[in-house]
């Protein structure tokens, strides 16, 4: 199904938690929906048809990365992202200030934007929200998310407070730039660290500016999943009911549980396809470390039950195996499962939602990890 515009529709409610679809020109998005990360124009280790077969409606890109190479004047030139990496359905992109703090080196943040230095070839960049909405405009994402800061964690209320301040003069003038793009959505970023005043205040000064949808930024920053439910337990209801609700950079299998119950209808995290890379497998009891030696006789698959080519198609055995030997299969097979499992969940929890019994698919979700693996 597509339509002409960017809608969000609300199908069913479990407490805070619902199930929903976002509808864009390029696709529908179940909601809950998981985001697999596909940072340089690629999903690592799968291709597009396999981060399909997973589940995934929607796919993440980063502004950083690709301005930085091959450059978003040169993805434009060749057709756009979605063609450039052959993903004709919907791409939300991330707007390069996460990025930039996490990995560019002197960097230099003035009331303008941020410079800095390439981490790849030392090259001298400039990203202000006017130069982050241009190019993921040129980079055709559907879904843009305007440029913010995101405060680091721990900070004192002042410093939380005018990184706060910063990010809603940028967002702003992310919507200013953004312009009217039909069936192209714009999300604002909830900041305000750990302070319920400072979130209510980003909230509502991003309601004033009127956005597509709403992002709750500034966690998953190592304040850990206590201190992130804490603030979960409020912020989402602060930002419009009508509207996607996104949690960044959100989390393991838990996290993703918690979050959804609180209200949260997208989230993203790279955990999955990172650690599918290092040989660690998510299942419904809990990570399973392939590379531990337990596994090297085992015939069974990792795990019963799943449908995915590594659980169909071959033991723990030979996971282990092409782990140990570092083989470029044992990242395809891993990562495939393991997004595949994140789908599964997301499945779990819209359905938990629309059959109102998201308390028991939690209770079951928390009784199977403690079971443990076997
Ligand atoms: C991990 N924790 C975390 N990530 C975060 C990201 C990057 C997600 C982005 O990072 C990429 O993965 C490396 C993903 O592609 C995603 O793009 C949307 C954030 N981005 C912005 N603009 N503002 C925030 O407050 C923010 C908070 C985060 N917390
Ligand atoms: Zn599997």
């Amino acid at each position: 199904m597509t339509s002409a515009t960017f809608g969000f529709a609300v199908q069913a409610t479990c407490g805070k938690a619902r199930a929903g679809t976002i509808t864009t020109p390029r696709g529908d998005i179940r909601t809950p929906a998981f985001m697999p990360v596909g940072t340089a124009a690629t999903v690592k280790a799968m291709l597009p048809g396999s981060v399909r077969a997973t589940g995934a409606d929607i796919l993440l890109g980063n502004t950083y990365h690709l301005m930085l190479r091959p450059t978003a004047e040169r993805i434009a030139a060749l057709g756009g992202l979605h063609k450039f990496m052959n993903w004709d359905r919907p791409i939300l992109t991330d707007s390069g200030g996460f990025q930039v703090m996490s990995l560019a080196s002197l960097r230099k943040m003035t009331e303008k934007g941020v410079t800095f230095r390439s981490h790849i070839d030392g090259s001298r960049h400039e990203i202000t929200p006017e130069r982050s909405m241009e190019i993921q405009r040129l980079l055709g994402s559907d879904i843009v998310m305007a440029f913010d800061e995101c405060t680091p964690y721990p900070a004192d209320e002042g410093t939380a407070r005018a990184s706060m301040e910063l990010s809603m003069r940028w967002a702003q003038r992310s919507r200013d730039a953004f312009g009217d793009r039909p069936g192209h959505a714009l999300f604002g970023i909830q900041q305000g660290s750990v302070y319920a005043d400072q979130r209510a205040e980003s909230a509502s000064k991003l309601r004033t500016i009127g956005f597509d949808g709403y992002a709750v930024g500034g966690l998953a920053v190592g304040e850990g999943q206590e201190k992130m439910f804490e603030v979960l337990d409020y912020a989402p209801d602060m930002l419009p009911e009508d509207k996607p609700r996104y949690l960044m950079g959100v989390g393991k299998p838990s996290d993703i549980v918690g979050a959804v119950a609180r209200g949260i209808d997208m989230m993203d995290c790279v955990l999955p396809s990172r650690s599918g890379r290092t040989g660690q497998g998510w299942t419904a009891r809990g990570q399973v470390n392939l590379r531990n030696a337990r596994h090297r006789d085992d015939p069974r698959p990792l795990e019963e039950g799943c449908t995915c080519p590594a659980c169909t198609g071959y033991s723990r055995a030979y996971l282990h195996h092409v782990i140990k030997s570092d083989e470029i299969i044992g990242s395809m097979l891993l990562t495939w499962h393991n997004l595949h499992y994140y789908q599964s969940l997301m499945q779990g929890l819209r359905d938990a939602i629309s059959a109102g019994a998201l308390a028991d698919f939690t209770a079951a979700f928390h009784a199977n990890v403690a079971l443990g693996d076997v």
